[in-house]
């Protein structure tokens, strides 16, 4: 089908022109490589230095205001079919609504230049992230995949804002456009692990957790209502008066026991979503009812996910919007999801029939697979194919 045509008008990346390479007093082999991907990207660094969650001294906060970007708005009934291709067609046709708010109310997230390193190596510090560039939308969800100890977990807490001690962070990372300090319960974080009180209900534990997090100044049965919705988003009902249980009894299910603890983040409706791993443990089936209900969150509510995710199914797949594909901490891929088949063909690795497109492209990616002399010079050859596609293609938008 003539996806192109229906898909939501989505901002490509468009790298700045490159800038110096240094700056006084900052050695420039200090924060990653000067290895010809890393040439071809235009590494730069610029020091933002407790930028953007941390001290904010010198950047007050400006008014929340939205970016300068085209985004669909206030489409109420129509919906999209995206197929994702696997190289033997196309396979199960994913519906994709609009947001049903106004998107243009929701947040912009966005980085530009993003470096992270950690203490270490013969040099002092550990590039761990390398000049990377992306953003995430309003109601829609945007997957950060990669080979193990690529980045990924790195680059969620680096756009959280909850990146630990000892790991230095540069670059820019802007809501609506702006470098400022996201209000409180204006983001939420979900964890790989389910830290969950055993003992209760599932409906005790969300209006539990409603009670302490809702603002005071709500009623306890708007509280209590909201737990319920909350409940109902997440397609717990059924399971709304199970114990959540534990090793000792037997409880709710894994993909129960995710979705309680995404209910207990979106109490307070986040503008901003993080997820860490949402999927990890679960079978296929318990995968896509988890992210299919994120993603009509998402768009329901005109929220920003942003998830690091393993590996997904073709259908999973199917659910995101926008892929960030690193691998040794550069990106390989950024943009719609649904066109990845086709970098990855344009650039001389098309999937083969019958493969999960995913596995195909973690396979690429993937140093641990097959001849890694292969490998490695097919990730050098994707980063470079990466940035000429990305400058080429959709000119008309971008994030300045
Ligand atoms: N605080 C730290 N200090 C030193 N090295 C770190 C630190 N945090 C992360 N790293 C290193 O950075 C790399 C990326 O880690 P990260 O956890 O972001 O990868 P990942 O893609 O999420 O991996 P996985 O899929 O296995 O969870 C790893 O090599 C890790 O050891």
């Amino acid at each position: 089908m003539a996806s192109e045509q229906l898909l939501p008008a989505v901002p490509r990346w468009r790298p700045s022109p490159p800038r110096e390479q240094s700056r006084p007093g900052h050695a420039a082999d200090d924060e990653g490589p000067s290895d010809t991907a890393s040439d071809v990207l235009g590494g730069s660094l610029r020091s933002t230095d407790g930028f953007p969650f941390g001290s904010g001294s010198s950047f007050p906060p400006p008014p929340f205001a939205p970016m300068p970007v085209t985004l669909p708005r206030s489409r109420t009934s129509s919906s999209l079919e995206i197929s994702v291709e696997n190289g033997a067609g196309a396979v199960p046709a994913v519906v994709r609504e609009t947001s049903l708010r106004r998107v243009d109310q929701g947040v912009v997230l966005s980085w530009e230049d993003l470096w992270v390193s950690a203490a270490g190596g013969k040099a002092g510090r550990v590039p761990i992230l390398r000049g990377l560039n992306g953003y995430a939308r309003p109601g829609e969800v945007l997957a950060i995949m990669g080979p193990s100890g690529c980045g990924k977990s790195t680059l969620l807490d680096a756009l959280a804002g909850r990146l630990g001690s000892g790991v230095s962070q540069k670059g820019d990372i802007l809501i609506n456009g702006r470098r400022q300090k996201l209000s409180y319960g204006t983001s939420a974080y979900v964890t790989q692990d389910d830290v969950l009180m055993t003992t209760l209900t599932v409906r005790e534990a969300v209006r539990y957790s409603a009670s302490l997090q809702l603002p005071s100044g709500m009623s306890a049965a708007a509280k209590r209502e909201r737990a319920e919705e909350t409940l109902r988003e997440m397609g717990l009902e059924g399971a709304a008066d199970t114990r959540i249980g534990g090793w000792m009894h037997k409880g709710i299910s894994g993909g129960q026991r995710r979705r309680v603890s995404i209910c207990m983040e979106i109490l307070t409706r986040p503008a901003l979503l993080f997820l860490d791993e949402p999927t990890s443990g679960l079978d296929s089936a318990a995968s896509f009812h988890v992210v299919s209900r994120i993603a009509r969150l998402a768009r329901r509510e005109g929220m920003t996910v942003v998830a690091a995710v393993h590996q997904p199914s073709t259908e999973v797949y199917g659910l995101f919007h926008g892929l960030c594909l690193l691998a040794y901490g550069k990106t390989v891929f950024f943009g719609p999801a649904a066109e990845t088949n086709q970098f990855f063909a344009l650039s001389g690795f098309p999937c083969p029939s019958l493969m999960n497109p995913s596995d195909h492209f973690l396979r690429t990616v993937n140093k641990d697979f097959d001849n890694v002399t292969t490998s490695v010079q097919s990730i050098r050859t994707l980063i470079i194919i990466s940035e000429i596609f990305l400058v080429n293609s959709i000119p008309n938008h971008t994030l300045h």
